[in-house]
């Protein structure tokens, strides 16, 4: 199953493989603010992570993400859209070769430069495998990021990227708080969606912050510094590894906001 970004593996090609890719409930959708409901019942959202849990960080070939050991309820999302107590797994991003795209998720059309996803697991199942093939098994925040001011927080991150250059490639990375990379307002969108990269499985509980976070241009070369490719194989930059917008097929998107 090697899918990628490229002409001939991306996302265009995907449902050939998985044919789940023209299902009911796809992400990334395009989130048009005048057409969401405000949901007064939706909860504050509840995220609490321990630094000490954050364990790796890796390179895998399609985006690079940080790792959490994710064997008790030390890092966990709560409220919000969802019941129960969901713990934190990862979190990666998806970024474009230039600042005019590469957020999945886009709002009444905008793109931004780059997106964060922190990925959350539903503890009424025993483990993330088991989770992510369940229709309420996965809670995903996002977090659009725009050009502005360099970001302090994320570049703890991106310090980390020189050891990871290529496919294949983990550090340790511990002592991190992914707190310090939310907008102020926990304000967010809400829908029923999916992975955004195969297996595409239709187990995502998306919470789409509104407020985006600042990335300078200087951070975004250094995202785009990534390799798609392992050591000994022709180099190919990680960019645009985002999916586009899918068909929102009668759904309702919901803010917690008027
Ligand atoms: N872009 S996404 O929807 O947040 C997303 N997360 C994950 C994830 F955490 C996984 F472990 C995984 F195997 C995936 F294929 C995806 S795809
Ligand atoms: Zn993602």
């Amino acid at each position: 199953h090697a899918w990628g970004y490229g002409s001939n593996d991306g996302p265009e090609k995907w449902a050939e493989s998985f044919p789940i890719a023209n299902g009911p409930r796809q992400s990334p959708i395009d989130i048009v603010p005048t057409q969401a409901q405000n949901d007064p019942s939706l909860k504050q959202l509840k995220l609490k992570y321990d630094p000490a849990t954050a364990k790796g960080i890796l390179n895998n070939g399609h985006s690079f993400q940080v790792d959490f050991t994710d064997d008790d309820n030390s890092s966990t999302l709560a409220g919000g859209p969802v019941t129960g107590i969901y713990r934190l797994r990862q979190f990666h991003f998806h970024w474009g070769s230039s600042d005019d795209k590469g957020s999945e998720h886009t709002i009444a059309g905008t793109k931004f430069p780059c997106e964060l996803h922190l990925v959350h697991w539903n503890t009424k199942y025993p483990n993330f495998g088991e989770a992510a093939s369940k229709p309420d098994g996965l809670a995903v925040v996002g977090v659009f990021l725009k050009i502005g001011s360099a970001n302090s927080r994320l570049q703890k991150v991106l310090d980390a990227l020189d050891d990871i250059r290529s496919k294949g490639r983990q550090t340790t990375f511990t002592n991190f708080d992914p707190k310090t990379l939310l907008p102020a307002s926990l304000d967010f969108w809400t829908y029923e969606g999916s992975l955004t990269t195969p297996p595409l499985l239709e187990s995502v509980t998306w919470i789409v912050l509104k407020d985006p976070i600042s990335v300078s241009p200087a951070q975004m070369a250094k995202f785009r510094s990534l390799l798609f490719t392992s050591e000994g194989e022709a180099s190919s930059c990680m960019v645009d590894n985002f999916r586009p917008p899918q068909p929102l097929k009668g759904r309702k998107v919901r803010a917690s906001f008027k």
